[in-house]
């Protein structure tokens, strides 16, 4: 085959390819922006060309080379300044600004030759649990540009220290979950700080029951009364909620360990089967490598 066809016949390969992102939400410094890079890191040596981009108006540093970076349309302490607002209201002012006419977005995004995304999003949870504009992001790349979208919501390990702390972040992963309704994997990060932590495995395995047993004995020694009784409505709820979860297998956390290329590899293989990965790719077309 010509060099010239040969050309030809790749880029209607390369055109045939599925389009993919993954979208990294989470509470504030859980560390989704170390994570996008550990993620562009993995890929690269795996030979998959990726593409971060910084949808955070307030971030002003991350290590990964950003694609697109949001910052360049509008940033958080510009909108603080005219507005007048804080810095909540000016983050969520700068994304409704950035989702009402999109053209500057679709104009970053809709045109790459390799269309793997790794999108790194803000930290106040109320933008996934009951705001749409995130939402409306989902389904502006799932609907108008066709991508297969993963959310992957991410919590500190450190703050799943005991049953109540791990019942209250699955269901903030939960919310986001039901929110968004996209393929869902929850990630627990910096498991590299926790070094031989035995609890880990019920958290990770999602053993409620024994999980809420090693935290019942929680404000047992306590002499107040008042405080006894709230110790044991609160183990009563955590319970309820634990085994409402358990039984209908609701929640699920992976862990990343950033020393451990396995555990980066694990949840990269839960991405490809959640995004379908590689399905839409035509095989090629065995006169495609000769010359
Ligand atoms: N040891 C360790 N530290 C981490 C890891 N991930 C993040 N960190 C640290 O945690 C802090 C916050 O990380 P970021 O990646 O900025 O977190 P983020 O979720 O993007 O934060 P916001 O954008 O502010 O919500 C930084 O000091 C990181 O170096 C990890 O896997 N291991
Ligand atoms: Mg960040």
């Amino acid at each position: 085959m010509s060099g010239k066809i040969k050309n030809l016949s790749l880029s209607v390969c390369s055109f045939k390819m599925g389009k993919y992102a993954q979208l990294v939400l989470g509470p504030a410094g859980c560390g989704k922006s170390t994570y996008c890079n550990i993620m562009y890191e993995h890929l690269l040596a795996s030979r998959r060309t990726s593409h971060v981009i910084n949808l955070d108006p307030g971030a002003e540093e991350f290590k990964y080379p950003a694609t697109v970076n949001v910052r360049d349309y509008i940033k958080v302490e510009d909108v603080m300044e005219s507005m007048k607002l804080g810095p909540n209201g000016s983050l969520v002012y700068c994304l409704e600004y950035l989702l009402q006419d999109v053209s500057w977005l679709l104009d970053q995004i809709s045109d790459f030759d390799d269309d793997y995304l790794i999108i790194d999003l803000p930290g106040q949870i109320e933008l996934y649990t009951h705001m749409d504009l995130i939402r409306q992001f989902t389904e502006l790349l799932q609907t108008r540009l066709n991508y297969h979208v993963c959310c992957l919501y991410l919590i500190d390990s450190h703050f799943i220290v005991d049953s109540s702390h791990f019942i209250s972040g699955s269901l903030s992963a939960l919310s986001a979950m039901v929110r968004l309704e996209t393929p869902h994997i929850n990630i627990l990060t910096k498991c590299d700080l926790l070094d031989g932590s035995k609890g880990l495995d019920l958290f990770l395995e999602m053993d409620i029951t024994s999980l809420i047993a090693m935290n019942s004995q929680e404000g047992a020694g306590s002499t107040s009364p008042a405080l006894q009784e709230y110790q044991k409505k609160k183990q009563k709820l955590n319970a309820a909620v634990g085994e409402l979860l358990d039984n209908f297998s609701l929640v699920r956390f992976l862990p990343l360990d950033r020393r451990d290329e396995d555990s980066i590899d694990r949840i990269l293989l839960e991405i490809d089967n959640a995004t379908q990965y590689g399905e839409d790719e035509e095989p090629k077309e065995p006169d495609d490598d000769i010359d």
